[in-house]
C-alpha cells in the first residue's frame, strides 16, 4: 500500500459522522447495493464487540455502497435477532435505504469511538470482502489488505454493529476524483 492510500485510509477510518454523507458529499450519488440480510454467523470479533456469547443468533445485514457507477465500500451490520422486535426493528423493513437514515438522526442513539483496522489476505475478513467484491464488481477484492473500520450503535440498551471497508478506489489519492462522474440525471 502507498503511503498516499494508508493516509487516505487513516482519513476516512476516523471520518466521525455518516460515510454516506460523506460519500455523497465526494460523489454526488450513492446507491446501497444490498447483498444479504438474514440470520447468519458471527465473524471474528462481533460477539465480543456485542457483548454476545459467541453462536447467538444475530441479523446480518451486507451492502456494497456505490457512488457514480463504482463500487467503493463494502459494508457489515450485525444486530442481536431479539433486537429486530425492539429497538432496531427498523432494520427489518430498511431495504436499500442506507443505514445512516437509522443512526445520525435519532437521539435515542449513540456510537462508540470508531476503530481503525487492516485484515490482511487469508484472514475471514478479507475473503468475505473477496466474495462481495467477486459478486458485485466481477473481480477479487483488489489489494492484499482490506482497510476497515468499526463501531457499535446502542440504541435503548441494544448494539448494532458497523463495519465498513474502503476500496482502493477511495483510498487512491488526496485528491482522487470519485470513481466515475455519476451517472447525468
Ligand atoms: C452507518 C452508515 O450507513 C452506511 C450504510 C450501510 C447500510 O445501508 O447497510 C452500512 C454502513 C454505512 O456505510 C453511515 O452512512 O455512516
Amino acid at each position: 500500500m502507498t503511503p498516499t492510500a494508508r493516509q487516505q485510509a487513516r482519513h476516512w477510518q476516523r471520518a466521525p459522522g455518516s460515510l454516506t454523507q460523506r460519500l455523497f458529499a465526494w460523489g454526488g450519488e450513492v446507491r446501497v447495493q444490498r447483498l444479504r440480510q438474514q440470520v447468519a454467523p458471527l465473524l471474528p470479533g462481533e460477539a465480543a464487540d456485542l457483548g454476545l456469547a459467541p453462536g447467538t443468533r444475530c441479523l446480518v445485514r451486507e451492502v456494497v455502497l456505490h457512488v457514480g457507477d463504482a463500487p467503493v465500500v463494502w459494508a457489515r451490520s450485525v444486530a442481536p435477532h431479539a433486537a429486530l422486535s425492539g429497538p432496531w426493528k427498523a432494520l427489518v423493513g430498511l431495504g436499500t435505504r442506507p443505514l445512516a437514515a437509522l443512526l445520525f438522526d435519532d437521539p435515542a442513539v449513540s456510537r462508540t469511538p470508531l476503530r481503525p483496522q487492516w485484515h490482511p489476505r487469508g484472514s475471514r475478513w478479507h475473503q468475505r470482502a473477496d466474495e462481495a467484491w467477486r459478486t458485485v464488481a466481477g473481480q477479487p477484492w483488489p489489494a492484499s489488505v482490506v482497510a476497515a473500520r468499526s463501531s457499535v450503535f446502542w440504541r435503548r440498551g441494544m448494539p448494532l454493529r458497523v463495519f465498513e471497508a474502503f476500496s482502493p478506489a477511495m483510498l487512491a489519492s488526496p485528491t482522487a476524483t470519485p470513481p466515475t462522474s455519476p451517472r447525468p440525471r
